[in-house]
């Protein structure tokens, strides 16, 4: 039986006894073991019970999102309203022991909701179960911070520092630089705008340290040098993130209005239901999915039922979308909107699709 069984049958066996004097000490022995259990399973520890289980969910829907925040600041609240799945939430910290997916419906798109359990500072490092839900969050399209609002910006500093040591990059873009590891030939460095933070012998140094003697550098963007050791280590993950202060029901308008205003951030309160639809739109925005609609030959574009994909889907992504067989009956598309110089223009099956752009598909 694995930890998180043997948890749900003592949480059950609790719920099932009465309390009175009687059964006062078996109470208290399975309230012991339940703290056991669940110590055992926020312990970093090389047993399989702690490792992924109850991290593997399937991805489904358009796109997906992970809550990340700190114990008891409201993510499993926050899940039980958005989504018609239900996460227990209560006043203790790690409720949550596993990952829980719900569903959010918006503007015909289903969003994967994955509520998580709580992480604090050394998460990164394997405390609590800080590892698989940082291995949960790199999966994510985007991220949610979950702060709780009236404990000012320790949180959100502690949780970026902990993403960042593992690698993930919050609202960064893929820094523009070339680099490609060569078998001979020394280091050749190029660069198409003026660098203001790293030089030719400064990038030759860190190659250097990271044992590379022979490259290609070009920085097409004055980055800084751990932009550039980013690029060398590879394996970086760039992800949009939105901070969300949640219980703003417990602080003064001003702090509030402080709040807001911090870059990427969003106010809320799941206990009085403050703001959470700003929040939805917000994510949309985040998630900068493309919206695509059909046409057939003669009649007007069906406005009502998009395709939603992700960014940087091609015509083959939406025949895909259409009929597990259209793309190899396709002859050609045309395409209406922004990815297209004429509209409507003849387009391939590599053609990449913008957002609300209209297309047909010819058959042959
Ligand atoms: N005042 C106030 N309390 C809230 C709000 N949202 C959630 N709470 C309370 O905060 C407590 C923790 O909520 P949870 O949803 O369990 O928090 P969590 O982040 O899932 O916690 P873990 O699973 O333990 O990491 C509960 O007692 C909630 O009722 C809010 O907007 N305002
Ligand atoms: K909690
Ligand atoms: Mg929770």
């Amino acid at each position: 039986m694995g930890i998180l069984e043997k948890i749900s049958e003592i949480e059950k066996e609790i719920a099932r006894t009465q309390k009175n004097k009687a059964t006062e000490y078996n109470l208290g022995l399975l309230k012991a073991k339940l703290a056991k259990y669940r110590a055992q399973l926020l312990e970093p520890s090389k047993s399989s019970a702690a490792k992924g289980e109850g991290f593997d969910v399937m991805k489904s829907g358009d796109a997906r999102v992970a809550l990340i925040g700190f114990p008891s600041v409201g993510k499993s609240t926050f899940l039980s309203l958005m989504t018609s799945t239900a996460s227990e939430a209560a006043s203790y910290e790690f409720t949550t022991l596993t990952c829980i997916p719900g569903v959010i419906e918006y503007k015909g798109a289903n969003i994967q909701l994955l509520d998580l359990p709580g992480i604090i500072e050394g998460a990164a490092q394997g405390k609590g179960r800080g590892r698989q839900v940082i291995a949960v969050a790199r999966t994510a399209d985007v991220v949610i911070m979950m702060l709780d609002a009236t404990k000012g910006e320790v949180q959100r500093a502690l949780l970026e520092k902990e993403l960042e040591s593992v690698g993930i990059r919050l609202n960064k873009s893929k820094p523009n630089i070339y680099f490609k590891p060569k078998k001979g030939g020394g280091i050749s460095f190029n660069s198409t705008v003026t660098l203001t933070q790293c030089s030719e012998k400064l990038v030759q140094l860190i190659l250097h340290e990271y044992k590379i003697f022979n490259a290609e550098v070009l920085f097409r963007e004055d980055c800084s040098p751990d932009e550039f050791i980013d690029v060398i280590v590879g394996n970086r993950v760039y992800m949009p993130c939105l901070y969300v202060y949640n219980k703003i029901d417990q602080i003064s308008m001003e702090e509030v209005d402080r709040l807001a205003r911090r870059p990427h951030s969003v106010v809320i309160s799941c206990g009085m239901k403050l703001n959470l639809d700003y929040l939805l739109e917000k994510l949309w925005e985040y998630l900068a999915l493309t919206c695509i609609y059909t046409k057939k030959r003669g009649q007007r574009p069906d406005f009502t039922d998009a395709i939603i994909l992700r960014k940087g889907a091609s015509v083959e992504h939406v025949c895909h979308r259409i009929h597990r067989s259209l793309a190899s009956q396709f002859k050609y598309a045309l395409v209406w909107g922004t990815s297209t110089k004429y509209s409507p223009q003849r387009v391939g099956l590599t053609h990449m699709m913008e957002h609300e752009d209209v297309i047909q598909i010819v058959k042959k």
